[in-house]
């Protein structure tokens, strides 16, 4: 058994009750020996066995009062996992499936995935079951608050730096961050994916997205090829999935379809972004709770709605399929779809959206697989941007920050091809993300001492 295999046996053990934990680990671990090899020391200094605990785990109770008086209690959870190369850094997750164990895959991903943006910014990530469908304006900014007068002791701008993610947006980080002034009576950058009026970057919205297509793009010109004329398929249709959905018409390509939890839509014009835009703002203002995508035909009556598994849309043929919702939405069945009808790439926008055989599956098939946790880091790449301005006091252009994230989304994916060619596994962006994430930590653990 080799050594990355010995842990993972040891993670399956440790963590039995942890199913999205146990995934992310046997991912990552299981494409790292070929770096452990080129590194004996590694092993001799337990580096596996320190990189898979989480430095600290922080978890509280979030009590709040709902609208009609009533006491409700959630809870919190913030996993600090890795900062040998900078401050913790990772969003928090407002969702009822929310636990401990998939706070773990997010953050265990998210150290690979900061090291990869080239930024000095460690791993974690945080959140709490407390579920934002349905609650009103007020009773959000109560939960946001409660769940601060907690966290605020444990975070900070140079210790750890949450920001947005499911169920989290400029609104509630607002919330979060008004309270976090009022405890500390300090103004700090200690939340990024602020509002443009108090320290917020431009582009930051659209990061993920952009990050995306920009990565994917590198990779077509990288093999002579573009988005011109590609017709691209997207799962989702919230943040991550309209900027992806804008950038790749802007490139000349032509998304057919997207989807949400309620079913799915086929344009044969393109998808509009700004039609999802509209229904994506008129979800989270909360005043209706029936809306859903279906609403774009609305706008858009070309355009057909079908309800029911948003993993229709993976049926359709297409050259790109981009993943943009959550985990564990692209199964086996959907990859052996993809490949039938012609797929070519797969760009993961979303957290680990790919199940483990389906990812195989694609792999040995020849699809060129993009692992999210480089081909999603624009948006993380520009809080750490939004981090640099709010150090410098400064606010830098729409331009400027788009520029830096499309020069360092372009060179993150020379560093996870070249890194898989060097360790030979030409066109394996998994084993190359994961080797070039990992030695950059290993490297910062290694020289710090035995902590
Ligand atoms: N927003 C960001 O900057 C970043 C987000 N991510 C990841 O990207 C993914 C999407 O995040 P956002 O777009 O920010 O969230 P969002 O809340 O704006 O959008 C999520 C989308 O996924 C759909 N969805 C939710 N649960 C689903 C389910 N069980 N099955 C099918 N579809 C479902 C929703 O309908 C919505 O269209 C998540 O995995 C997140 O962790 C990763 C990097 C950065
Ligand atoms: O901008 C951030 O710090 C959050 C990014 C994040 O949570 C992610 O990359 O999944």
């Amino acid at each position: 058994m080799t050594y990355a295999e010995r842990i993972i046996e040891q993670v399956k053990a440790k963590n039995a009750e942890q199913p999205e934990f146990i995934q992310a680990a046997t991912e990552i671990l299981g494409t790292l020996q070929p770096a452990l090899d080129a590194h004996p020391e590694f092993e001799e200094a337990a580096l596996l066995e320190r990189i898979i605990e989480p430095e600290r785990i922080i978890q509280f109770r979030v009590p709040w009062v709902d609208d009609s008086g009533k006491v409700q209690v959630n809870r919190g959870f913030r996993v600090e996992y890795n900062s040998a190369i900078g401050p913790y850094k990772g969003g928090l997750r407002f969702n009822p499936t929310v636990t401990l164990g998939m706070l773990k895959f997010l953050g265990f991903e998210q150290i690979f995935k900061n090291a990869l943006t080239t930024l000095p910014m460690g791993g974690g990530k945080g959140g709490s079951d407390f579920d934002p469908k349905g609650k009103s304006n007020n009773e959000i900014m109560r939960f946001c608050q409660s769940f601060i007068d907690e966290l605020y002791r444990h975070i900070g701008p140079n210790t750890d730096v949450p920001a947005g993610d499911l169920g989290v947006g400029g609104r509630e980080v607002g919330y979060m961050f008004g309270q976090y002034k009022r405890l500390r009576n300090e103004w700090t950058g200690v939340l990024t994916g602020k509002g443009l009026s108090f320290g917020g970057s431009l582009a930051r919205t659209e990061a993920t997205g952009y990050g995306l297509v920009y990565f994917v793009d590198e990779y077509l010109k990288s093999n002579g090829d573009s988005f011109e004329g590609k017709n691209v398929v997207v799962h989702g249709s919230g943040n991550v999935a309209i900027y992806a959905v804008q950038k790749v018409s802007q490139l000349g390509g032509k998304v057919l379809a997207c989807s949400d939890t309620k079913g799915w839509v086929e344009d044969p014009d393109g998808i509009d972004y700004q039609v999802l835009e509209h229904v994506y703002n008129k979800k989270r203002s909360g005043h209706d709770k029936g809306v859903s995508l279906a609403m774009y035909v609305d706008e858009r009556p070309n355009a057909t709605w079908h309800e029911g598994d948003g993993r229709g849309v993976w049926q359709l043929p297409c050259d790109i399929a981009l993943p943009c919702a959550r985990e564990n939405t692209l199964h086996l069945d959907d990859a052996k779809a993809l490949v039938a009808n012609g797929c070519k790439v797969v760009g993961e926008g979303a957290n680990m959206p790919t199940t483990l055989d389906a990812t195989e599956y694609l792999q040995e098939n020849g699809v060129a697989f993009m692992p999210g946790k480089a081909a999603n880091a624009g948006g993380v790449l520009v809080s750490g941007l939004e981090m640099s301005q709010n150090a410098e006091h400064l606010s830098w252009t729409f331009e400027e920050v788009d520029g830096k994230l499309e020069q360092l989304m372009r060179g993150m994916f020379h560093n996870v091809d070249d890194t898989a060619k060097k360790y030979g596994h030409e066109g394996n962006f998994v084993m190359g993300a994961n080797i070039a994430g990992f030695l950059k930590v290993a490297d910062a653990m290694m020289t710090q001492g035995i902590v």
